[in-house]
Order: C-alpha cells, then structure tokens, then sequence
C-alpha cells in the first residue's frame, strides 16, 4: 500500500510543473486526497458493503469538490490535478497514467442500463470542463480537449476537441482540418452550373434556327 502511495506522490511531480515538495503535495492535493479515499470506498464496495462505501465517497467529496464513485476501477499513476467539480461514474474502468483536470465528468447519457460509463484507456488526458458520455472506450494514448463533449468511441492515439467531440489528430496527424480559404460555396456552384446549362442553350437555340435556314452566326450573337 505504501508502495502505491509514493508511486502516486511520484507521479504528480512527472505531470504537474507547479507541484513542489512532497509536504505540499501530501497536505494539499485534493486529487491525490480523492484517490486515496476512493481506494478505500473501493474495498468497502467489493465487500458489498455498499453504504459505507458510498458515505465515504460522499465525505471525500465535501472535502476535495471531487465525486468518484465506489464502484469505479482505477489504474495506477492516476492523476487528477484541480480536481473541483470532476466527476467519475459507477462503471467507469480507467487505465494506467491517466490524467484528469478540473470539471471532467466521465458520466453516463441517461439511456443507458448496466455497464453505462466509459472506459479510459492508459496514457489519456482529458482536458479540463470534458465531458465523455457513455459505454465507450477512449483509446489509449489519446487526448480529450478542453470542454469538449464527446459521445462516441475514441480510436487509440487520437486527439479529440469540440462539441460532439471529433477526431482532430490521430497518430500525430491532423485529421478532417478545414481549409477555412476555400470553404465549399453551394449558391456559387449553382450559378455555375446554370451559366453552362444557358451557354448549352443557347447553341441549341442557334443550331435550330440555322437550320430552320436563319443565319446561325447571327442568331448566336443576338441571342
Ligand atoms: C490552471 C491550469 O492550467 S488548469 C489546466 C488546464 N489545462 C487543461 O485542461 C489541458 C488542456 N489541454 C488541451 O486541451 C490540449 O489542447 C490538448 C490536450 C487537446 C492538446 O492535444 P494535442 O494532441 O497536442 O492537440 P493540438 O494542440 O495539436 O491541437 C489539435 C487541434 O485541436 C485544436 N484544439 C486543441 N484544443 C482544443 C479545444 N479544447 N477545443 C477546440 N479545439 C481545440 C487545436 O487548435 C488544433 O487545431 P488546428 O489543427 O486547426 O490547429
Ligand atoms: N498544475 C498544472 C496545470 O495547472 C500547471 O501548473 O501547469
């Protein structure tokens, strides 16, 4: 156990620049609070004792502004930094080396029955304000974008921004970017497309009065 918990202290000063001495991490990393509070909410909810599991979540989450529920299985190096407002559902599976920011709901649609939360892979970060929604896995290695709201499953190596959340970079490519210079134009190509059709026309137009012995040399240029 104390293994773990040095792995953990270890592992914030790998992902968070601003962390300093071990005392301050230990005395005020709510992340790091919420953790090992939910280590033991986890062991009482195996136990089935439900309850007690759930009041201990429950005191975890007055004091760090972090809901982890007892049910959720958790990889190691788990890192939540800020922490305010995240919220990590019943059937959640995350990974190894997963980093969370503030106001990250890993939540359920409301549609779904059972396995209803997604699963994180290991290597992911989720940006601050995501919300990821639904029994889908994000791949490993892939990143979540700030305030993104994502619905679907995340491929591995992926990064994934916006509202529902798409697939911006995958294997460190850029992926469906829009040229924002030559944007598609409809009304353009229509009138396009109608000035050929009149052009057509209007050779037909002569070709019928040539030979309905009109001049054709005249009649293109009057028409
Ligand atoms: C106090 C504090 O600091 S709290 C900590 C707050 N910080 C966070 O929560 C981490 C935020 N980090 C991010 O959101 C990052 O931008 C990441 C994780 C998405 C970056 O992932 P990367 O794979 O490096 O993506 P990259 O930066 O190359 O961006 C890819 C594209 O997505 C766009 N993009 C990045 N983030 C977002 C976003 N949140 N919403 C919309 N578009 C975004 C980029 O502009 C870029 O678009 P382009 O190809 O048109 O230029
Ligand atoms: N804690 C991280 C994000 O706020 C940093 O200081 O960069």
């Amino acid at each position: 156990m104390f293994k773990h918990m040095r792995e953990d202290i270890a592992t914030i000063f790998e992902n968070d620049p601003a962390a300093r001495s071990w005392f301050e991490v230990v005395f005020t990393y709510s992340g790091l609070h919420a953790l090992w509070a939910h280590r033991v909410a986890h062991c009482l909810y195996k136990k089935r004792w439900y309850t007690t599991a759930r009041i201990t979540s429950q005191i975890s989450r007055f004091m760090t502004g972090i809901e982890i529920h007892p049910g959720a299985i958790i990889g190691r190096r788990f890192f939540i930094d800020h922490g305010m407002g995240v919220i990590i559902g019943e059937t959640c599976e995350i990974g190894d080396d997963v980093v969370l920011y503030q106001g990250v709901t890993l939540g359920g649609t409301g549609k779904e029955k059972g396995k209803r939360h997604p699963t994180i892979g290991s290597n992911v970060v989720i940006a601050s304000g995501a919300k990821v929604l639904g029994s889908f896995t994000v791949g490993d290695n892939s990143r979540v974008g700030s305030n993104a709201v994502v619905l679907s499953e995340v491929p591995p190596n992926s990064t994934v921004v916006g509202i529902p959340g798409r697939v911006v970079k995958r294997d460190g490519v850029r992926v469906g970017r829009l040229d924002h210079n030559n944007l598609p134009d409809p009304v353009v190509d229509m009138f396009r497309q109608l000035q050929e059709q009149i052009e057509e026309l209007k050779v037909e137009v002569a070709t019928i009065k040539s030979k309905s012995g009109g001049s054709q040399e005249n009649d293109v240029k009057n028409l």
